[in-house]
């Protein structure tokens, strides 16, 4: 850049010594001398300016590429609290559009910000030198640049900064607009999906129209400020050129140097008037990555070897942020390995939860949940959830194939071990149709039925190794016989045998064979023990029990 600024700045100084020493005194071979001298500079420039612009977007491109990954890697480590916080369709617009925008400005800044004041002063300083007479015009021309320019962008950057919110809110409404379109058509909103797109849509379009129309009206404004310049230099130089006070040359070269002065001008404004939306951006990346994930590691991970495995949660309180009522008050049991804990209770009674205090999505109010002896607080959160196998209520495919989504909780599990998980799950005869483990899923497992989402789900949870398997109502979306046929298959099989099982269910018939169970009701252990023991004693479990009988579910 400094070459290039260096070798720009010579040019219109060579420009007048052809002129007054060349052209003026008609010698030929000084022409050919200095226009050589020109040239060389002339392509000492390009070349220069050719190297600027590719290492500037190169870095620019990699300050993006790094932007991206550190937000990614960041999020991944976010905690449900830290998702809570920030809306998944903006942590979206500030991976991409927020990071372009930082890219962009990073790249001007590195062509322009640093160039344009080197040119400034070089130019004003040469344009001095070559004609003290002329130099007024710039006490008139600068400011009435800069009131332009001040104008402009006073009108363009309160828009700037607005951009990025309508951003969000486009994104916002068409994601929620992708995700739920089946809803939407279902109760036939469409008409109030679309509207409520177009709103966000013309609010975006509007914005930008006025936008570009402040910084349309930028580029005559400047050109007028320009030739206005021009024009007064040519006619005051030509009255100091007849008076013999000012040299032909030296006009021409004052002239250049008077452009590169306002095109100095030009470029800062440029920067500047795309540095709000860009520290918008800025702050909002930031905001992302400050954001400290409320669940980490001690610093001294306690090292958990247990024989036996085990499950206990010692008079747990929890509390969501900012909730007034705990969700969840004096939850006391334990279960050791072999052993299934079923917990059962109606919509909202805290089952989820709990279940979440397990792989500690969340951290306890009071108490403490032990997995093989140890607080989960004690212990380092990647190993912690390596000893947890979740199938979460709704269950979760990625797009590959199915022996890819299996394998995401042991990546060296063999073809047998995979099997054996799908015969367990009762997926064996639909994989199978479905042409096996090469079988492809399609964006969030799209290509298969809820039962066997959920199937598969189960059957990727019991490929991997873990101390508890955790089964979030997730036999609900089977049929009685399928839901009697996996539990009684998985209370089989050798290696979940040595492991805690909790499962999460609204039938009393999944939790009956269970060796605790825990009757939730508001957040409260309102009832623990054995099917039959409940069925004798407690009034919540015998409540969902008839309500189950009337309904002919139940036939115990
Ligand atoms: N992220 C959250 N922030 C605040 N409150 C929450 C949050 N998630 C759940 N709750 C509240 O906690 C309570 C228990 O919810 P939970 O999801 O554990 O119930 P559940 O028994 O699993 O219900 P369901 O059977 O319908 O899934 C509910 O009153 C719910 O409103």
């Amino acid at each position: 850049m400094i070459i290039q600024v260096v070798a720009n700045l010579n040019l219109p100084s060579l420009t007048s010594d052809i002129v007054n020493n060349g052209v003026a005194k008609g010698d030929i071979s000084y022409i050919w001398k200095i226009g050589f001298e020109m040239i060389g500079f002339s392509l000492l420039s390009v070349a220069a300016a050719i190297a600027n612009v590719l290492l500037a977007a190169r870095s620019s491109q990699k300050l993006g590429q790094n932007l991206r990954s550190d937000i990614y890697r960041k999020v991944m480590n976010f905690s449900n609290d830290e998702f809570n916080q920030v809306e998944t369709s903006s942590l979206i617009t500030r991976t991409t559009n927020d990071v372009v925008q930082i890219q962009n400005v990073a790249m001007m800044a590195l062509r322009m910000m640093i160039m344009a004041p080197i040119m400034l002063i070089g130019a004003s300083f040469l344009a001095y030198n070559k004609s003290h007479q002329l130099s007024w015009i710039f006490v008139i021309s600068i400011p009435v640049l800069l009131i332009c320019i001040g104008l402009i962008m006073g009108f363009a950057i309160p828009l700037f900064r607005a951009m990025q919110t309508k951003t969000d809110r486009l994104n916002l409404v068409f994601r929620e607009g992708l995700t739920g379109v089946r809803v939407i058509r279902a109760f036939r909103q469409d008409k109030f999906e679309q509207d409520r797109f177009e709103d966000a849509n013309q609010d975006y379009t509007k914005n930008s129209i006025k936008v570009n129309t402040i910084v349309a009206f930028a580029f005559p404004v400047m050109t007028l400020v320009m030739s206005g310049t021009n024009v007064a230099i040519v006619w005051f130089g030509a009255q100091l050129i007849s008076s013999q006070t000012m040299q032909v040359g030296n006009m021409i070269a004052f002239m250049t140097y008077a452009m590169q002065v306002l095109m100095s001008f030009m470029m800062l404004a440029m920067v500047m008037s795309f540095l709000p939306r860009a520290s918008a951006s800025a702050a909002r990346i930031q905001e992302v990555l400050a954001l400290k994930s409320s669940i980490n590691s001690p610093a001294q991970p306690e090292n958990v070897k247990a024989d036996t495995k085990s499950l206990v949660f010692d008079h747990v309180d929890f509390r969501y942020q900012q909730a007034e009522q705990t969700a969840l008050t004096d939850i006391d049991f334990a279960a050791t390995a072999g052993q299934t804990v079923a917990i059962i209770g109606g919509t909202g009674s805290g089952k989820t939860t709990l279940i979440n205090l397990i792989p500690r999505f969340f951290d306890v109010e009071n108490g403490a949940v032990k997995i093989n002896g140890s607080d989960v607080r004690q212990q380092d959160v990647q190993a912690l959830h390596e000893e947890v196998a979740l199938v979460p209520q709704k269950a979760t495919l990625f797009t590959g194939t199915i022996r890819d989504n299996l394998k995401f909780g042991k990546e060296d599990a063999t073809d047998d071990e995979i099997w054996q998980a799908l015969d367990i799950a009762q997926s064996t005869d639909f994989v199978k149709e479905e042409g096996g483990l090469d079988a492809h899923v399609e964006q969030g497992g799209g290509n298969f039925s809820g039962g066997q989402r959920q199937r598969l789900a189960i059957a990727r949870a019991l490929v991997k190794h873990a101390s508890v398997y955790v089964f979030d109502d997730s036999f609900s979306a089977l049929d009685f016989k399928t839901d009697a046929l996996l539990r009684s298959q998985l209370r089989a099989d050798k290696r979940i045998q040595q492991s805690v099982v909790v499962i999460v269910a609204q039938r009393i018939a999944t939790v009956a064979d269970a060796d605790l169970i825990l009757v939730l009701d508001n957040g409260k252990l309102v009832g623990k023990g054995t099917h039959a023991e409940l069925k004798a004693t407690n009034k919540v479990y015998q409540e969902i029990m008839r309500s189950q009988l009337r309904e002919g579910e139940a036939e115990l």
